[in-house]
């Protein structure tokens, strides 16, 4: 049943308030400006525990960039808010005006950070409710039924999260892993539940197998969720071949293409995936947008470690401003169409129904 309090349909949630949907501007719709990783830390190789343990250094910039969730303190992108607030200050300068932050409960989302940064740098911030992957739950979230978990992500929505009065905009991102787990499965239930009550916009995280959007999308439709106003993330390490990719696409969610700016030879959570890099990212939503998707794509670069920010060596959050957007227009891709991705697409996901 319908609960949308009426101020909310039509506008957009973001961190300081309800803002007009033409407010947004260019939107980056899958980053993190403070979390912590360390449920994802995998061990060093044998022989790089010294690099994995040494402070962050040029000499050992490669080494961080192909290996990021082997350094524990790479995982800490909660300790980097001053460094976050000028990359978001250069951001707004290139043009950018909102940030979709989905971190969820299980990988420190905090709220008041968020906001603090929104006033200071005039970016608007939209916050993500609910919850990740399965390995962050706690023992009395699995205990949980789903109308419990229902209520509590609406909550978050309607009145604000963490014990604060600061409300989320979005729900997500939602962890799943492959296979997807009981726990997992009942949030994807909720989060539908939750959707279909305020006619909100949804981003899944999907785990790391090609099978694995197709069936988070599934257990949200079973649920009653609207796949229109629901974002597949990550499917830049997810789907590679472009039957299947179409595939999925008639499934009708937004397609994510959100790891813009890494590059790596061996993607560190599945060795059997060949991580698309940036050149490739873009001959795919060159591809997407000749097979008639140019009103679902969405694009960001999900940073969530230190080595991604400009204080280490890495392409911050206006990479895509500055350096993918001119590589979009000499691809083929028109102007119209990279403003659809960046303004329109994710003013339309944005918006409460
Ligand atoms: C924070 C987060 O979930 N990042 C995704 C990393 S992955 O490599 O695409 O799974």
């Amino acid at each position: 049943m319908r609960q949308i309090m009426p101020e909310q349909s039509g506008k957009v949630q973001t961190v300081l308030g309800l803002i007009e949907p033409d407010q947004l501007g260019r939107t980056m719709t899958h980053e993190h400006l403070t979390m912590t990783f360390e449920c994802s830390h995998v061990p060093p190789a044998s022989g790089d525990e010294g690099l994995a343990a040494a402070p962050i250094e040029m000499k050992h910039l490669h080494w961080l960039q192909q290996n990021p969730y082997s350094h524990h303190e790479n995982l800490l992108l909660n300790q980097e808010i001053e460094a976050v607030k000028e990359e978001l200050l250069c951001y707004r300068k290139a043009g950018g005006g909102s940030i979709v932050e989905n971190t969820t409960t299980g990988i420190t989302r905090n709220l008041p950070v968020l906001r603090q940064l929104a006033k200071e740098t005039g970016v608007h911030i939209i916050a993500g409710a609910g919850y990740y992957v399965d390995v962050t739950h706690s023992d009395e979230t699995r205990k949980m039924t789903v109308e419990k978990l229902t209520d509590i992500i609406v909550n978050e929505i309607l009145h604000g999260a963490d014990g604060t009065d600061i409300r989320c905009g979005v729900i997500g991102e939602i962890g799943t892993s492959w296979p997807i787990t009981e726990s997992e499965k009942k949030v994807l239930r909720a989060t539908a539940h939750a959707q279909t009550q305020l006619g909100c916009p949804v981003i899944i995280h999907p785990g790391r197998n090609k099978a694995a959007p197709g069936e988070a999308i599934r257990i949200l439709q079973e649920a009653g969720g609207d796949i229109s106003k629901t974002v597949m993330s990550h499917l830049d390490r997810s789907i590679y071949d472009p039957r299947e990719l179409l595939e999925f696409a008639k499934m009708g969610s937004y397609l994510e293409y959100d790891l813009f700016g890494t590059e790596v030879l061996n993607y560190q959570f599945n060795l059997d995936v060949d991580m698309l890099s940036d050149s490739q990212r873009v001959q795919t939503l060159a591809f997407l947008i000749r097979e008639g998707y140019e009103d679902r794509i969405l694009i960001a670069h999900d940073i969530h470690t230190k080595h991604r920010l400009t204080k280490y060596g890495g392409h911050g959050f206006s990479h895509i401003l500055k350096n993918i957007v001119p590589k979009m227009l000499s691809r083929g891709i028109t102007q119209n169409q990279v403003d659809k991705i960046l303004i329109e697409n994710p003013k339309q996901w944005l918006t409460f129904k």
